[in-house]
């Protein structure tokens, strides 16, 4: 904040507040001043007006120089002095109805300021407080009693009706719904929830009625998370705030020099009055509240578009740098495609039932988290299959499985990584035929051994995102040189996703071999962004000039793991970012330019006599209408990405009239129709 009224640590009510009784000082003053005024022209004495246009450079000044001194005596400069000192100095020179104005002016820009500063901060907040404080428990007989949100803990169950918000994360126990998931995500389009789902807190609950088991409340919630993290982004700041930060105690004793010297002369040449006057404008126009409101607010405009739109930007540093951006890396599966693959061929060898090949893959990868995991586990779900526990367990990042089950050893995994398994030529072979065979073709593949014999493959199918092709034209237009798929899948799956896109692709990559792609493509000078959904490809994040992490509501670890979390899985926020980023700058741009181009020329315009006897209020006048013109420019950002959320709103709107299930009672939890099961081959 360019005046350091407020103390930007405040809790945002207390400023509030603060800025209320300002309001009223400022009304009493400026009343004042206007009485003032009237006096000096209706009453032949100008004493009267005089008086009343003391106590208003009192009631409004006071507070200036106050600060100003404290500054002082705290041994740091800071814009306030020049002001204060203008304010002295006309007082001392019996203008009391001048240094009450250039005082009301000065707050007037300061209230404007604050208020702009903090509208974009309440924006965010708005955004935050949605977290409701009511919640509906159930108890161990099921009966409903009201509870505080902020008291739930992990495993209490909580119910909410159509219209409610959600107290809490959870898990839907019972019942299903669709949820507007918007204040977490960014976006409109309602989700179905049904059992076993999860659910965020502060998000609403719109159709049917669910009983929730919370997993996480109160500060814990992925809403808890993103308001901190909202609030810690607006603290960092880019390399031109700290150097205007280090220059600010230059520039006030460079500008009361300035200010001396001129006088010194003018003092000399013209008249005192005259001298003082240009003074005091110079002092007042040089304060530097435009130059240095130039980049934060523009900044906080920004990152609480973004945060409208789902994408949480955690530092304007990554803010400022996504504009430069030359390469993208993009991870395949979860990131340009859904992630939510479907086995489609169960291909099991000879003397192997496709069930227990089915059940030997969905037994060794129960406690995995991989899409492909999750895929087998569904469809043994729907085809309620019995899986025993295994004894051992162990995951290799981006090749697969092992387990030990019944004390027999199940591999489940990429073609190569179970060949090394196998010492039988013959079966190696047949490993290879199968991978190459017009069946296989364009599928994601996992082979099954079961202590070295080989039971068969199971074909996963994974859908693109609609948005997916869309949002990487908009790239290439955008002037990004290389997009690149990176994926650990093989090489039909990948050519066939990046045929779509029109993309270079990479695939049968190892997490570490992601890694050094990111690497080289940096050595070779490119500034690069990595998009990835937190699985096996970490390392690579953490690689890129800039991470983006997918699907990051409802993950800790994407949220923390990456500089950027979008919230929701729509890769046109993307684009949207890099856009934002340079608009961004661009206003910061036109912002140093006013600032800098009103206060260069006007202090120079001032020194030279212009405004004559109206200089000093005139100057305040600028002052307060360039601070004006800065923070304006700057909220115009807050609307940045308005099409995209109008668009969806759109879509939303069209979608929910011929919605498929009308609301539906709670309770019963539906049946599982144990359908689904895949083809057999
Ligand atoms: N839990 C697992 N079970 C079985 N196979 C796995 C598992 N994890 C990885 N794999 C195998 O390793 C391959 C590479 O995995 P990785 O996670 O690196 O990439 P991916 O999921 O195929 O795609 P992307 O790299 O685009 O995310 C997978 O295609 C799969 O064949
Ligand atoms: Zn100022």
């Amino acid at each position: 904040m360019a005046h350091n009224y407020i103390k930007d640590d405040l809790q945002v009510e207390e400023q509030t507040g603060r800025v209320g009784f300002q309001i009223i000082i400022t009304l009493l003053g400026g009343t004042l001043l206007i009485c003032a005024l009237i006096a000096s022209f209706t009453f032949d004495s100008p004493d009267t007006g005089d008086i009343l246009a003391g106590i208003a450079t009192v009631l409004l000044g006071g507070p200036l120089v106050w600060v100003a001194l404290k500054d002082l005596a705290q041994g740091h400069y800071h814009m306030n002095e020049l002001v204060a000192l203008a304010v002295v100095a006309a007082f001392a020179a019996g203008w009391y109805i001048e240094a009450g104005f250039i005082a009301f002016f000065m707050i007037i820009a300061v209230l404007i300021e604050n208020r702009t500063a903090l509208g974009a901060q309440a924006s965010i907040e708005s955004l935050i407080r949605i977290t409701p404080t009511k919640a509906y428990k159930l108890d161990a007989t099921g009966n409903e009693i009201e509870a505080d949100a902020r008291e739930l803990q992990p495993g209490d169950v909580v119910r909410v009706r159509p219209g409610d918000n959600i107290p809490a994360d959870g898990r839907v126990k019972r019942g299903n719904s669709t949820v507007n998931q918007a204040p977490i995500t960014g976006e409109s389009v309602p989700v179905e929830k049904e059992e076993g789902d999860e659910v965020f807190g502060g998000t609403i609950n719109v159709t049917g009625a669910m009983d929730i088991e919370v997993t996480k409340a109160g500060e814990d919630t992925t809403l808890g998370r993103v308001k901190d993290l909202i609030l810690e982004a607006e603290r960092t700041k880019i390399p031109i705030m700290r150097m205007i930060d280090r220059y600010a105690a230059w520039y006030t004793p460079t500008v009361l020099m300035l200010v001396a010297i001129v006088w010194f002369f003018t003092s000399q040449t013209a008249d005192v009055d005259d001298a003082a006057r240009r003074a005091i404008a110079m002092l007042v126009i040089a304060c530097p509240c435009p130059l240095i409101l130039a980049t934060p607010t523009a900044m906080v405009a920004a990152l609480s578009a973004a945060a409208r739109l789902g994408v949480l930007i955690k530092s304007v540093i990554d803010l400022e740098a996504a504009r430069n951006l030359t390469a993208m890396v993009f991870d395949k599966t979860g990131t340009l495609t859904t992630g939510q693959l479907e086995v489609t061929r169960l291909s099991p060898a000879e003397g192997v039932e496709g069930a227990d090949l089915l059940r030997a893959a969905a037994t060794a990868e129960q406690s995995s988290r991989h899409p492909v995991a999750r895929a087998i586990a569904s469809v043994a779900r729907k085809a309620r299959l019995k899986l025993e526990e295994p004894t051992e367990f162990e995951e290799v990042a981006g090749k697969g499985v092992r387990a030990v089950v019944g004390g027999k050893t199940l591999l489940v995994g990429r073609a190569v990584w179970i060949s090394e398994y196998i010492d039988d030529d013959a079966v190696r072979t047949a490993v290879q035929t199968a991978q190459q065979s017009p069946e296989a073709n364009g599928l994601s593949t996992l082979f099954v051994l079961q202590d070295g014999k080989l039971m068969g493959w199971v074909g996963l199918a994974d859908n693109t995102r609609p948005e997916a092709a869309n949002a990487i034209d908009q790239l290439r237009e955008l002037g990004l040189k290389r997009l690149i798929i990176v994926t650990g899948d093989r090489e039909s799956v990948a050519q066939r996703v990046a045929a779509q896109m029109h993309t270079e692709y990479k695939s049968e990559v190892l997490p570490h071999q992601k890694l050094e792609m990111v690497d080289e493509l940096k050595s070779r000078g490119h500034r690069v962004a990595v998009i990835g959904d937190g699985v096996n490809d970490a390392p690579a994040l953490a690689a890129g000039d800039i991470s983006i992490a997918m699907g990051a509501a409802g993950s800790d670890v994407a949220i923390h793991s990456a500089n950027i979390a979008l919230m929701n899985n729509n890769l046109n926020r993307i684009p949207f970012l890099v856009n934002l980023s340079r608009q961004t700058s661009n206003v910061v741009k036109q912002n140093m330019l006013i600032g800098g181009v009103t206060i260069g020329v006007f202090f120079a315009l001032f020194a030279a006599g212009m405004g004559g006897h109206q200089a000093p209020i005139l100057a305040a006048v600028l002052h307060v209408v360039s601070s004006m013109a800065v923070v304006f420019n700057s909220a115009r950002l807050v609307r940045a990405g308005e099409d995209i959320e109008q668009a969806e709103h759109a879509e939303a709107a069209k979608a929910a009239p011929n919605q498929p299930e009308p609301p539906r009672p709670t309770q019963a939890p539906p049946a599982d129709d144990g359908a689904g099961a895949p083809a057999m081959a």
